[in-house]
């Protein structure tokens, strides 16, 4: 598949910044993965680093590929974060969650000294929201919390905002690697994303939500026969 082949483009790319003896965070999802196989590959070649994982899913994939996790208790600096995203735009903000690790993610993107994001061409865009945005809750309260969302993304000027409690096939609700619930909020078009960032961060019952702001300083976009790398400050 041409996105298969755009998306390990990107993974490749990222792999340049990699050094020998550095702490890597490893990101979730379809494009993360592929980081993971390569560097499992040069791991198995002899390259010594240390990783941490962002979700139980990662943990998993590393595992049986033979790349060294520690805990993250043990973690004094992490050098080097490679994720993916669901959007990302001209700015380098993204929208990050569509498989539920947004929390572990943006703590260990934000705690890293260096986090690349990688993609295919998909997923860029001239202005977030198009992709419903994750907002992560405790289950406790998590119906009142959903209407103080919606509040929220009524006063940032996003019009008919639509807040949807995330589910599974069977009709069960999403629990996350933390343990809480994910409500998708179709916005359509987010005037201001880092307004509105800083305003869902101050409802009770929101854990973290999807809009990562000034967190990614690299953002590499794969092509069919290689990729394009954006430097941020
Ligand atoms: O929760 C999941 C993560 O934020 C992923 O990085 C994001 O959903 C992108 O995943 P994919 O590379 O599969 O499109």
């Amino acid at each position: 598949m041409a996105n298969e082949k755009e998306k390990e483009n990107a993974a490749l790319a990222a792999m340049e910044f990699v050094e020998d003896g550095m702490t890597i965070g490893l990101g979730t999802g379809s494009t993360a993965k592929f980081f993971v196989e390569l560097l499992a590959e040069e791991v198995a070649d002899g390259l010594v680093v240390r990783c941490i994982e962002t979700s139980e899913q990662t943990r998993r994939l590393a595992s049986s590929l033979g790349v060294p996790l520690i805990p993250f208790e043990q973690v004094e600096r992490i050098h080097l974060t490679v994720d993916g995203a669901d959007e990302v735009d001209e700015q380098g903000q993204l929208i990050k969650g569509g498989g539920a690790a947004l929390l572990r993610e943006k703590i260990i993107a934000n705690a890293s000294d260096h986090m690349v994001v990688i993609a295919d061409p998909s997923k860029q865009v001239e202005r977030l929201g198009k992709f419903p945005l994750p907002v992560e809750v405790t289950p406790f309260g998590y119906t009142i919390t959903a209407k103080l969302v919606y509040d929220v993304l009524a006063a940032s000027g996003i019009d008919r905002p639509r807040v949807e409690l995330r589910s599974l096939s069977n009709g069960e609700l999403v629990v996350t690697d933390g343990g809480n619930h994910i409500l998708d909020c179709h916005c359509g078009r987010i005037p201001d994303a880092e307004a509105l960032a800083a305003r869902l961060s101050n409802v009770p019952g929101v854990v973290e939500h999807g809009l990562f702001i000034g967190l990614a300083r690299t953002v590499i976009i794969g092509n069919e026969n290689g990729a394009t790398v954006f430097e941020f400050s």
